[in-house]
């Protein structure tokens, strides 16, 4: 179990990642939380009992077993890293800031020694699901990241090449069942059901669905659903003049392109 945690950046991720650690046993007073909204800060306090203070607190960056940089790729990220070099980190620096490159830390930092670990975590490890991605550079020890990181759910050890479409397909994920299951509900609605009947139909198909496509290629289960000139391939017809493959591909290529974008600025 890793000992002590300091997170720069109190948002919503670094609240679920808190949640995790908590989970699984650690001591509230092992985690400290710096961040420039003291509301957030009282809200972490008062609901995670983590310790917390207004500006970085330099001996528990240094002290930290993993400094984990939790602000948003638009925050002021040469500020923080500049904030963590000061205190001569002996831990790890973890970012999860969407986009922004090992190199980039490394060079803000101002040295290749220390360990960083660049990770992509993911909202569904709430529900025991998701996979949170981590790359990692010479010096990391990758059990100890890896253990660390199994707080908030699975682990992948990926290439950094592959941080960005980790990012857009996996992360991002499940935004599109949620938009998938949003405009279903409403056909369903338009259709003739209850928003009730329709969400529940919904659901239910969903996780049988999930079932189903653990272990069998979805061209076989359509195979098997659509009979001849039948209901379901008329569905099918009227998804493809929609456009429905073609939409799906570019959203994700719009996030991946979005996830490198991000980053670029502060290279
Ligand atoms: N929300 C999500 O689903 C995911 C988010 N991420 C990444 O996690 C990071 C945080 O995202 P969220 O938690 O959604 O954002 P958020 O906006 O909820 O949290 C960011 C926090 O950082 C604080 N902050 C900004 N500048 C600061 C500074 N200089 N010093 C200290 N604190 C500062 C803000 O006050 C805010 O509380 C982002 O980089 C994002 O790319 C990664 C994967 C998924
Ligand atoms: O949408 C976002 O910016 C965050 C980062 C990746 C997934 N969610």
């Amino acid at each position: 179990m890793t000992n002590n945690v300091y997170f720069i950046g109190g948002g919503q991720m670094v609240t679920a990642m808190i949640r995790g650690l908590l989970r699984q046993g650690m001591a509230a007073d092992q985690i400290g939380v710096t961040d420039i909204d003291p509301k957030r800060l009282a809200w972490l306090k008062a609901n995670l009992g983590v310790r917390v203070s207004a500006t970085p607190d330099q001996a528990a960056l240094h002290q930290a077993e993993f400094v984990v940089i939790g602000v948003r790729p638009q925050d002021n990220i040469k500020q923080v890293v500049q904030a963590i070099a000061k205190a001569t980190p002996t831990g790890t620096v973890l970012s999860i800031v969407a986009g922004v490159s090992i190199a980039t830390i490394a060079a803000q930092l101002g040295n290749n020694q220390t360990p960083i670990a660049r990770v992509i975590p993911n909202t569904m490890t709430e529900a025991g699901y998701g996979t949170n991605a981590v790359s990692l550079n010479a010096t990391a020890d990758q059990t100890a990241v890896v253990k660390f990181l199994s707080a908030i759910g699975k682990v992948a050890v990926i290439p950094e090449s592959q941080m960005a479409v980790f990012t857009a397909f996996g992360v991002a994920g499940p935004n599109y069942i949620y938009h998938f299951f949003r405009a279903m509900s409403n056909a369903g609605v338009l259709a003739g059901l209850s928003r009730n009947q329709a969400n529940e139909l919904l659901l239910e198909n969903l996780k049988g669905a999930a079932v189903m496509l653990t272990d069998q290629h979805p061209e076989i289960l359509l195979d098997r659903n659509n009979s001849a000139g039948g209901v379901g391939i008329h569905a099918a017809n009227a998804l493809a003049q929609g456009g429905f493959d073609a939409a799906i591909a570019d959203a994700v290529l719009a996030a991946k392109a979005t996830t490198e974008s991000l980053g670029a600025h502060h290279d």
